[in-house]
């Protein structure tokens, strides 16, 4: 068979591959949301994807789902990413594949993770299957975008999110607003909703000390079925009251304060101090990072938008725009490229920029 022919092929197979493993977004972490399909003479035998945490991993699901088991030392594996070969909460998928049997495994991207890394290759061509691997690299990076960031740059993904008027307010003046600190909402029904969902696809929530203040968010996913993420908070003097949502203790909740403002952790309720000379944002990401957070969406307000913008710690922007004039209020911030796409969600516009 031709080299291209079969490029397609395997690019055919690896597209389904990243197809099913779109159903572990939110589920999976801190393992990788990958996908595994198993092919027996041009036809699918057998599918799977990352189970949620502690669950079995794709390529094992992929193999349990084969029901004629005898086909596959005549099958190909195709999985998004390289197969793990350590002890996690499970065993290591190469040990899965070299016990079914399984003679050829294509491979979209290797593993970045410190444990793997290349080696899971290394198992699988020493026990002498044959590995390809660079199929579709493009499509399984940005797939994998929050794993590859998390282990190659130490920190989490980092999407700044927030809803604008049509002429570029992310707030309206103090006059406008009631008394009893809650949300102003600038977005409909339907695109707060799609903020629900993607919240649920994040591992972590953070917001600014105004906007706690001003808003007393939740911060939830109620809107959406999915698990909530981790809150994060900046209030560096702890000026947030201790009756306020985001304080609750009900859900997992960071916040970042000075040292001499550090009340104890209570249950749900964890402080992380900072000091008060250094930059904040790189001590966050990195806090993050060492609490195995692979992403996080940053909810406003404008400063804190700005000071991510600013220090170039973000690698995705959704800015939802109504078609409301609100005249003044908080400037929205200001993003001078392109969006990578947009789309209608009921009145509003979406747009999703892209830091690469
Ligand atoms: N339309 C939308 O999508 C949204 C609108 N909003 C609105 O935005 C308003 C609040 O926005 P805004 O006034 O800009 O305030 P923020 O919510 O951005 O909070 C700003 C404060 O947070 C702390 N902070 C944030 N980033 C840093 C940093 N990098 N380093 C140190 N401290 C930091 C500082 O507190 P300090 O100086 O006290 O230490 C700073 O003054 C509210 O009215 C809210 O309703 C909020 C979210 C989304
Ligand atoms: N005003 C505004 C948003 N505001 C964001 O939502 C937070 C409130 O979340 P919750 O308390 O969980 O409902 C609020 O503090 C701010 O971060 N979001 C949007 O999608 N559209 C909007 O118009
Ligand atoms: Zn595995």
């Amino acid at each position: 068979m031709c080299y291209f022919y079969r490029v397609k092929i395997h690019e055919k197979y690896l597209l389904r591959c990243l197809q099913i493993a779109g159903n572990g977004l939110g589920s999976t972490a801190p393992n990788p949301m990958v996908g595994a399909v198993i092919t027996y003479n041009d036809r699918i035998i057998g599918e799977g994807f990352t189970s949620p945490f502690g669950g079995p991993h794709a390529e094992v699901r992929a193999i349990d789902s084969v029901r004629d088991k005898s086909l596959l030392p005549k099958s190909t594996l195709y999985v998004t990413l390289e197969p793990c070969c350590h002890f996690g909460k499970t065993p290591p998928c190469t040990d899965a594949i070299l016990a079914s049997g399984i003679p050829r495994i294509v491979i979209g991207l290797k593993d970045p993770h410190d444990k793997v890394g290349g080696k899971g290759i290394a198992v699988l061509e020493n026990a002498g299957c044959e590995v390809i691997t660079g199929i579709l690299k493009k499509e399984c990076r940005e797939h994998h975008r929050r794993f590859l960031t998390f282990h190659e740059k130490k920190r989490p993904y980092i999407i700044l999110k927030w809803a604008q008027s049509a002429d570029g307010y992310m707030a309206p003046d103090p006059s406008v607003r009631t008394a009893r600190p809650e949300p102003y909402w600038i977005s409909s029904a339907i695109s707060r909703q799609l903020a629900h969902k993607w919240r649920s696809e994040e591992a972590a929530i953070l917001v600014g000390t105004r906007t706690a203040l001003e808003d007393n968010p939740t911060l939830d996913t109620r809107l959406w079925k999915g698990s909530n993420p981790l809150r994060v908070l900046i209030d560096r003097k702890c000026s947030v009251p201790r009756d306020y949502r985001i304080l609750d203790g009900k859900i997992k909740t960071l916040v970042f304060c000075t040292e001499k403002n550090a009340p104890q952790n209570t249950e749900g309720i964890l402080y992380r101090t900072v000091s008060g000379g250094e930059p904040l944002i790189p001590l966050l990401l990195t806090t993050l990072w060492e609490e195995q957070l692979q992403s996080v969406i940053v909810e406003g307000g404008a400063k804190t938008l700005n000071s991510f913008l600013g220090s170039g710690y973000w690698d995705e922007i959704r800015i939802i725009t109504s078609p409301v004039h609100l005249k003044n209020g908080l400037v929205a911030p200001k993003i001078t490229t392109k969006p990578r796409y947009d789309f209608k969600s009921g009145r509003d516009l979406v747009q999703i920029f892209r830091n690469d």
